[in-house]
């Protein structure tokens, strides 16, 4: 995004505008599909937030309530105010309330989630005439976050397929939602100990060999038909070249769960950037199944582990608005 602009905007917010926003978690990759698939769960932050004649704060409860910033510098007063000035707003003034249940830095999508609560409220606290579309979101958000697939999900909920289109103006995201097999379920073991995307991201490398690019790309293939159709597909679907075993210094332990579990049978990957891992259960049978064997395992390690089945979020974000 543009740095806020130079000039002082034309407009202001009115004070007494309310807005109550949930965002789902979400689950980026699914194995081969870096940077592009995505989808979303049923694990929700919520928001509150009220424009005042002046000041900002935030009151925080759960998860970053004892780091994050609880004032100006939270990150989504910081999103919401640069976007409002890049569109010529100006906000004299704002509190807001979040109520956070998507760990941090753990492969769930909370920056993503953070970002569109911010895409929202803007779309709040603008007259209604302005028509920020979902589309707007997922740009903004995507804009922030640089890149779409935890993004999307959120946004659109279900099962997203992002991509970017560069243009004149930079990169245009583009997502295509679909809906997953109603048997389709995620289990998540989630470790105590967090890894930041940025961390994860350098452990990347700069290319990969053509042959495992070819592989990659005939299991990214098998991904929409595996999820949505096929789930008997979901093993092989699931199997990446891109990022996971560049990533296995900084999660050892989820790399080997997700070894076990898939010489098991049960498509496991790395959650996003991890070190959460997510099983894509073919059903519900499969997922308890799954759940007992990640509780066992977890059992034994020297962190503690969240192991959850959560259901498929098949909206996405949602936003009610009270204009004075
Ligand atoms: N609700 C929130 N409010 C304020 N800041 C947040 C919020 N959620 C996330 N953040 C910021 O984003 C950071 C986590 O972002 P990061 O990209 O490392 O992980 P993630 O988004 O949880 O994981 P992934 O991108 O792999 O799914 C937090 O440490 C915090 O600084
Ligand atoms: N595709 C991203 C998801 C996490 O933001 C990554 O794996 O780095």
């Amino acid at each position: 995004m543009a740095s806020p602009a130079t000039t002082p905007p034309a407009n202001r917010v009115p004070v007494g505008i309310v807005a109550n926003i949930k965002v789902p978690a979400t689950s980026a990759n699914l194995g081969p599909g870096f940077d592009s698939a995505g989808i979303a769960v049923g694990l929700y932050d919520e928001l509150q937030i009220r424009t005042t004649e002046t000041g900002f704060s935030a009151t925080i409860d759960g998860e970053g309530q004892n780091y994050l910033p609880t004032d100006a510098r939270h990150l989504i007063i910081t999103q919401i105010r640069l976007r409002l000035d890049h569109l010529g707003w100006h906000l004299p003034g704002l509190e807001l309330h979040a109520i956070n249940r998507i760990p941090h830095s753990r492969g769930l999508g909370s920056s993503a989630a953070a970002h569109i609560a911010a895409a929202l409220a803007v779309k709040a606290l603008l007259p209604q005439d302005c028509e920020i579309a979902n589309d707007d979101l997922l740009q903004w958000a995507s804009e922030a976050e640089g890149h779409p697939d935890n993004v999307a999900p959120a946004v659109f909920g279900g099962l997203t397929f992002s991509w970017n289109e560069p243009d004149d103006h930079g990169n245009r995201y583009r997502s295509l939602q679909l809906l997953p097999h109603p048997e389709v379920t995620p289990v998540v073991a989630i470790p105590s100990k967090p890894l930041s995307t940025a961390a994860a991201r350098t452990l990347l490398p700069t290319s990969v060999p053509h042959g495992e690019a070819v592989a990659n790309a005939s299991r990214a293939a098998l991904l929409a038909p595996a999820m949505t159709t096929n789930p008997e597909l979901l093993l092989p679907a699931t199997e990446d070249w891109l990022h996971q075993k560049y990533r296995q210094p900084s999660m050892p332990e989820t790399l080997a769960h997700i070894v076990s579990m898939r010489e098991d049978g049960h498509a496991a990957v790395v959650s996003g950037a991890g070190p959460t891992l997510c099983v894509f259960a073919k059903n519900r049978a499969e997922a308890d199944v799954v759940a007992d064997k990640l509780t066992q395992r977890a059992a034994k390690s020297e962190q503690h582990w969240d192991v959850r089945i959560l259901p498929v979020a098949t909206q996405g974000a949602t936003m009610e608005v009270f204009r004075p």
